[in-house]
């Protein structure tokens, strides 16, 4: 693939303003028409693709929502003035991805961008190129006019190029941390607005009064959904001393049933990581969390299925942890692979202390049957998202989004919508002016 340079960009750039323009006028009903349209073809193409691209129809009928939701103040005066606010657009906004969820990421930025009446031009990760392309060809069957959704394709330069364009309001990201300060960085140059979507390294806390069964299902979904590649898993899982030995065993015993293979067939439940690069990275933080004196009680080590066309993937087989320590790297940095951490712990103070211990905040989990601590806990952990018995639960009407380092500005639910609009405030006077001059 041949990345976009500064011809590719400012063309993607300038024909979404012209496509602006025009969508901006239209009112929320009209441009709901074209969401609607293209949740229907998700709908209907939904069983030829993945499950994942599937449900993401749900998008569309969320951001359909959001149109309806778009509703400014009036604001009483003194004597019979009053003000008003306006939702406006902001113009080109730009969507950058990561390779994890790459149809649910552009999905998530452009349709509540285009609902507000925005255009936007993506750019995928160069790991994951097509189902950006195919999202584009949704909306252009769909009626949505030419140039509104733009894929531009290429790495870190051609995103440069996009944050750096004068004629670019926002900048909407989603990777890690060290590319998300970058994206900040290029952004203030222009004053624009930016939403960061980082990793994180969560924590899941699991009190002793707990539904076991409950716990230990949320901590295999909390840790190996998608091979681990999730920025919201909670990998780090501190489980209350007491009941540390039933937790262990029954993890253990269920985390080496996982049938590891191939995607496309019904009873596979974990996939390759994305590349080999990657695979040797995770292979590297187990090796690592080794020496530094954690317990491997399952996995960890590359995996080779029986299928003779598999044998070249980049397959890990799910690992579980033990004898973790909160200043192992394995604890302390992200992987992004299928490995859970598990930590003991005594009490609900101490465990509170160390699970907000880190940089990062994007989620949170607790289990618990004592529902003054649930709150409590939710209360108290510094995170975007705390699950209360369960975990990586994604409606899109939930919003979603970072504390700390994980980033800020927030995707999914109605809130959404301040992040692809702007304020306008209207002052009606009703009397004659009060001229101090
Ligand atoms: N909070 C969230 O919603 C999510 C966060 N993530 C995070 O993403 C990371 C994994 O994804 P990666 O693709 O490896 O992240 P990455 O940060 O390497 O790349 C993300 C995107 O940024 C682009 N990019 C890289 N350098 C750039 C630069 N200097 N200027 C402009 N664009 C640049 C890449 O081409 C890619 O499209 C993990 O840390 C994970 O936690 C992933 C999914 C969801």
């Amino acid at each position: 693939m041949i990345p976009c340079g500064e011809e590719e960009v400012d063309e993607a750039i300038k024909s979404a303003h012209s496509a602006y323009l025009k969508w901006s006028k239209l009112s929320g009903m009209e441009r709901a028409r074209f969401m609607l349209e293209a949740a229907r073809i998700i709908r209907v193409n939904a069983c030829n693709w993945s499950q994942k691209i599937a449900k993401n129809g749900n998008i569309y009928t969320s951001s359909l929502r959001m149109v309806f939701l778009y509703l400014g103040q009036h604001i009483q005066l003194p004597g019979g003035s009053f003000a008003y606010t306006r939702r406006e657009p902001l113009g080109v906004c730009v969507g950058i991805g990561a390779w994890n969820y790459p149809f649910q990421i552009a999905a998530w930025k452009s349709a509540p961008a285009m609902a507000c009446g925005n255009a936007m031009v993506f750019k995928p990760s160069p790991m994951t190129p097509v189902t950006a392309v195919m999202l584009a060809e949704i909306y252009k069957e769909a009626g949505v006019p030419d140039g509104l959704f733009n894929v531009v394709q290429g790495g870190a330069e051609t995103g440069g190029l996009l944050c750096h364009h004068p004629m670019v309001a926002k900048v909407s990201f989603t990777g890690s941390v060290p590319t998300g300060k970058k994206i900040m960085e290029m952004a203030a140059k222009g004053v624009k607005q930016v939403t960061l979507e980082l990793g994180g390294k969560s924590p899941l806390i699991i009190f002793k009064d707990c539904e076991l069964e409950n716990a230990i299902k949320g901590a295999l979904m909390a840790n190996f959904l998608t091979q681990g590649e999730v920025c919201c898993n909670g990998t780090r899982v501190f489980v209350q001393r007491e009941i540390m030995p039933q937790f262990l065993e029954e993890v253990v015993k269920r985390t080496k049933a996982i049938p590891v293979g191939d995607p496309m067939c019904e009873a596979t439940r974990m996939g390759a990581l994305i590349s080999k690069p990657h695979m040797e990275k995770v292979l590297g933080f187990i090796k690592q969390a080794k020496e530094q004196g954690a317990k491997v009680l399952c996995g960890g080590e590359q995996f080779v299925p029986n299928d003779p066309k598999l044998k070249d993937g980049y397959f890990v087989s799910p690992c579980v942890l033990d004898n973790c320590r909160d200043d192992m790297t394995c604890v302390k940095e992200e992987i992004f692979g299928p490995v859970m951490s598990v930590l003991p712990f005594d009490t609900e103070e101490e465990v509170l202390q160390r699970a907000n211990n880190t940089t990062f905040g994007l989620a949170s989990g607790v289990f618990t049957r004592d529902i003054a601590r649930a709150h409590r806990v939710a209360e108290n952990l510094q995170a975007g998202t705390c699950y209360i018995n369960n975990y990586n639960v994604g409606p899109v009407e939930v919003p979603f989004g970072g504390y700390k380092m994980s980033g800020f500005g927030r995707e999914n639910g109605q809130v959404t919508i301040e992040y692809y609009s702007q304020l306008k405030t209207v002052v009606v006077e009703m009397g004659d002016v009060e001229s101090i001059f």
